[in-house]
């Protein structure tokens, strides 16, 4: 008995099909668009007419999923472009929810020092140091102190275009912070010192930011012994794993904001602010 296939060969969809031949069914690829030279029984099986051949295309397996391409499956070469487009965004979220999976896991994983009753509860307040030697104040502070106490003009601008940096960062922070609102994880302790309201947002993490922004700098416009570089290096990647091991972040959060931090450190550099210019904005406002 012959199958379904076999009653209806003209269906295109680059799997092969049955055509019969006195009686005999033989395979013929639609993935070719068919031989002028074939024999007369196939071709009006194919749907040699217009009308035929559009029915046969429409009863095709993309053509029901409602792809409604007229061109790839139909003219048998390859699967049609929409199929491809309709396909990556599905791909794009099952890829993003398995990520998002392994960082949730992860980070709980990791958040040993979420709390004094936690595994690692222990470290919790050398993790909460880190945190402070991270955080906008110090740093804020520190550069103002510098700044005023430095008597060389080449000081000046670079206290002046780290303090720049570090406003740029707490706006940038602040506004990507808003806008994504992802929230803290549910192990965390909000219990840090002054914050801002978007800080009780994660994404990303504004010490990740800070600390890599930061780092740059320093291995940029000081002259460090190769001791004192490492310890920066060092310093960053403690700043944003003990921002995890608090249970303050997710992996992602900071590993985000270490590569956002990266780029703010560009922006600095780009927008750095010479004593001419200085001269410059302060003759205008004057
Ligand atoms: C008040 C000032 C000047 C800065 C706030 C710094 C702060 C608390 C940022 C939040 O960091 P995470 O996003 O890493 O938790």
């Amino acid at each position: 008995m012959p199958s379904p296939k076999a009653k209806n060969p003209g269906r295109s969809g680059g799997s092969p099909v049955l055509g019969s031949s006195n009686g005999r069914y033989e395979f013929m690829s639609l993935t070719k668009p068919l031989n002028r030279s074939s024999p007369p029984h196939l071709l009006q099986r194919q749907g040699s007419d217009p009308t035929t051949a559009r029915l046969r295309a429409s009863e095709s397996p993309t053509r029901r999923r409602g792809s409604g391409s007229s061109t790839g499956s139909a003219s048998g070469q390859g699967p049609p472009e929409e199929d491809g487009i309709r396909l990556n965004p599905s791909l794009i979220r099952v890829a993003l929810s398995s990520l998002l999976a392994i960082d949730l896991w992860l980070s709980k994983r990791l958040g040993v020092c979420a709390c004094e009753d936690s595994s690692w509860g222990s470290v919790r307040p050398l993790m909460k140091l880190l945190e402070i030697s991270g955080h906008g104040i110090p740093w804020l502070a520190g550069t103002v102190y510098c700044l005023y106490k430095s008597d060389s003009a080449a000081g000046q601008e670079v206290m002046l275009n780290l303090f720049m940096g570090l406003l740029l960062d707490l706006i940038l922070v602040g506004i990507v912070k808003a806008v994504v609102r992802r929230r803290r994880p549910a192990h965390n302790r909000m219990d840090m010192f002054a914050t801002f309201s978007v800080d009780r947002y994660s994404f990303p993490s504004g010490h990740a930011t800070r600390a890599a922004m930061c780092g740059r700098f320093l291995l940029a416009h000081l002259v460090l012994a190769a001791p004192l570089r490492v310890l920066v290096f060092l310093w960053v990647g403690l700043v944003g794993l003990s921002r995890v091991m608090l249970g303050r972040h997710n992996v992602t959060d900071v590993m985000f904001g270490f590569w956002m931090g990266y780029c703010q450190y560009n922006l600095v550099e780009m927008l750095w602010l010479s004593p001419q210019t200085l001269q410059g904005l302060l003759g205008q406002s004057a």
